[in-house]
C-alpha cells in the first residue's frame, strides 16, 4: 500500500462516523482532500450533511466537487470535525499546520463536539516535535515575537531554528493574512507547557499544537486502519 492509498485507508474508515444531516468540519491538506473526494461521492449519491471548510483551499475543492458549505459564523457549532495531522502521539496530542491552516483548523475543531485525526503510521511519534512546530504570529514586530518565543523555548529547555516560511521569492502567507515561523524543537517533552507559554506571547495568533482536541484518531498501515483513543 502507497502513502496515498494509506490516506484513503484512514479517510474510508473516519467516514462511517459521519452521520446523515451532520454539520462537519472538514480539515486541511492532503489526507483531508482524500477525505472531501470520498464525502463528495456520497453526497452525490444522496447524503446530506453541510461542511464548514478549514481553509480556502479546502473550499475551493469542496465547490468544485460539489460538497455543500458554510461558514463558520452561519454554522458556529458543529458535530464533528475530520482533519489530518503532521504528527501525533499516543495521547492524541497533534502537531498541525504544515499547510498552514493551523489558526482556522483549531477555532473550527474547538466549535465541533468531537475531533476525529486522520493520518498514516508515519505521523506517530513517541515524543512530538521531529516535525517542525508551526507557529502563526502577526508580521507586526515578528522579529520581537520570534526572539520572545526563542526565550519560552530555551527556558523549558527547547533550542533549535525558528524560521519564517517562505512560498517562492516571499514569505508563506496564512488565509488570515499571518506568517509561519516553523521551530524545529526536535524533541517536545511537555508540549501542555510549551502551548501555555506560547500563548501568553502577543504577537503569536495561534501555535500548531493541538492539546485536548481530538477524541480519537484512524491511523492506516499496510494492515489496515486502526482506532487509536487518547490514553
Ligand atoms: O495546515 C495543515 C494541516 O494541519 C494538515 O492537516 C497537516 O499539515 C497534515 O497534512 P497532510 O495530510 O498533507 O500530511
Amino acid at each position: 500500500m502507497d502513502a496515498r492509498q494509506m490516506k484513503i485507508k484512514a479517510a474510508e474508515a473516519a467516514l462511517e462516523y459521519v452521520e446523515n444531516g451532520m454539520r462537519l468540519g472538514i480539515g486541511t491538506g492532503s489526507t483531508a482532500e482524500e477525505f472531501v473526494r470520498l464525502l463528495a461521492e456520497k453526497v452525490a449519491s444522496g447524503f446530506k450533511i453541510t461542511g464548514v471548510p478549514t481553509s480556502e483551499r479546502t473550499a475551493r475543492l469542496c465547490l468544485e466537487l460539489g460538497v455543500p458549505l458554510k461558514s463558520l459564523d452561519e454554522l458556529p457549532e458543529l458535530d464533528l470535525t475530520i482533519d489530518g495531522a503532521d504528527e501525533l502521539d499516543e495521547k492524541l496530542r497533534l502537531i498541525k499546520g504544515g499547510g498552514g491552516a493551523l489558526l482556522r483548523e483549531k477555532i473550527v475543531a474547538s466549535a465541533s463536539a468531537r475531533m476525529i485525526v486522520i493520518a498514516d503510521e508515519s505521523k506517530v511519534v513517541d515524543v512530538l516535535g521531529a516535525f517542525k512546530l508551526p507557529i502563526e504570529v502577526n508580521p507586526f514586530g515578528q522579529v520581537a515575537t520570534r526572539l520572545a518565543i526563542e526565550k519560552v523555548a530555551a527556558r523549558l529547555g527547547l533550542t533549535g531554528d525558528i524560521v519564517v516560511r517562505a512560498a517562492g521569492d516571499g514569505p508563506f502567507m496564512t488565509d488570515g493574512g499571518h506568517l509561519i515561523l516553523d521551530a524545529s524543537f526536535g524533541r517536545i517533552p511537555d508540549a501542555e507547557a510549551l502551548a501555555a507559554e506560547l500563548n501568553a506571547i502577543p504577537g503569536v495568533v495561534e501555535h500548531g499544537l493541538f492539546i485536548g482536541m481530538a477524541s480519537m484518531a484512524v491511523i492506516a498501515g499496510p494492515q489496515g486502519a486502526r482506532k487509536l483513543t487518547a490514553s
